[in-house]
C-alpha cells in the first residue's frame, strides 16, 4: 500500500464519535474528510427517507457503493463511516486494503446520552436505550477486525484524536 494515500478510517457504534473525531483529525492533518453518511444524504436523500423507501438492505447497498468510491480516492483523506459499514465483509476488507483502521467504542449509557435527542438514526427511534442495547449485543464483534480499538467514553473528541495522531506516528 502506498502510504502516501493511506486513509484514515473510522468505524464504530453510533454515537462513539466517528464524524466529530474525523472533523479534527482532517484539521490537524490538513487532508479532505468524507463522512459516508454525510456524502449518502448529499447524493441520494435522508438516511430515514432512504431506510423507509429500500429498507435496511437497499441503504446498505448504496452505503457499500459510497464508501467503495471515497476509498478509491487517490490520495489521503479521513472516512467517516456509518456505524452499520461494518457489517459487510465486503466493505471490512476494502477499509483494511485502503486504509488504517480505527474502531471507536464507548458504553452503552455514554452512547444513548449523546445520540437520544437525535432522531437522524432510523435504528434507534422509539425506545433509544432499549434499541441501543439490543443492537449494541448484535454487534458486539463487529468492530473487532480494526487495526487499533480505542474507547472514548472518558475522551473529549480532542484526547480520542490525538491518541489515533499518536498511534499513526508508531506504525
Ligand atoms: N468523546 C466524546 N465525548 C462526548 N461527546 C461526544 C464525544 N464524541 C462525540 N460526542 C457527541 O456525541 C454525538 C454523536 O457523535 P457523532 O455524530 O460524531 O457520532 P458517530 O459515531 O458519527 O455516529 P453515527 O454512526 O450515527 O454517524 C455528537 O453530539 C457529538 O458531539
Ligand atoms: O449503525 C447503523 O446501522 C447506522 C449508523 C448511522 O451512521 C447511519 O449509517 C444509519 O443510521 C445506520
Ligand atoms: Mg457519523
Amino acid at each position: 500500500m502506498d502510504l502516501r494515500t493511506r486513509k484514515i478510517v473510522l468505524v464504530g457504534f453510533m454515537g462513539t464519535g466517528k464524524s466529530t473525531v474525523s472533523r479534527l483529525l482532517a484539521e490537524q492533518l490538513g487532508c479532505s474528510r468524507y463522512d459516508s453518511d454525510e456524502v449518502i444524504e448529499q447524493t441520494e436523500g435522508t438516511i430515514s427517507k432512504l431506510f423507509e423507501t429500500y429498507g435496511e438492505a437497499g441503504f446498505r447497498d448504496i452505503e457499500s457503493k459510497v464508501l467503495d468510491s471515497l476509498l478509491e480516492v487517490d490520495a489521503r483523506s479521513i472516512i467517516a463511516t456509518g456505524g452499520g459499514a461494518v457489517l459487510r465483509e465486503h466493505n471490512r476488507e476494502a477499509m483494511l486494503k485502503h486504509g488504517f483502521v480505527v474502531a471507536l467504542t464507548a458504553d452503552a449509557e455514554h452512547i444513548i446520552n449523546r445520540v437520544k435527542s437525535d432522531t437522524t438514526r432510523p435504528l434507534l427511534q422509539g425506545d433509544v436505550a432499549a434499541n441501543v442495547h439490543r443492537i449494541m449485543e448484535q454487534r458486539k464483534h463487529a468492530y473487532d477486525f480494526a487495526h487499533l480499538q480505542l474507547d472514548t467514553t472518558s475522551l473529549t473528541p480532542q484526547e480520542a484524536a490525538e491518541v489515533i495522531l499518536q498511534a499513526l506516528q508508531e506504525e
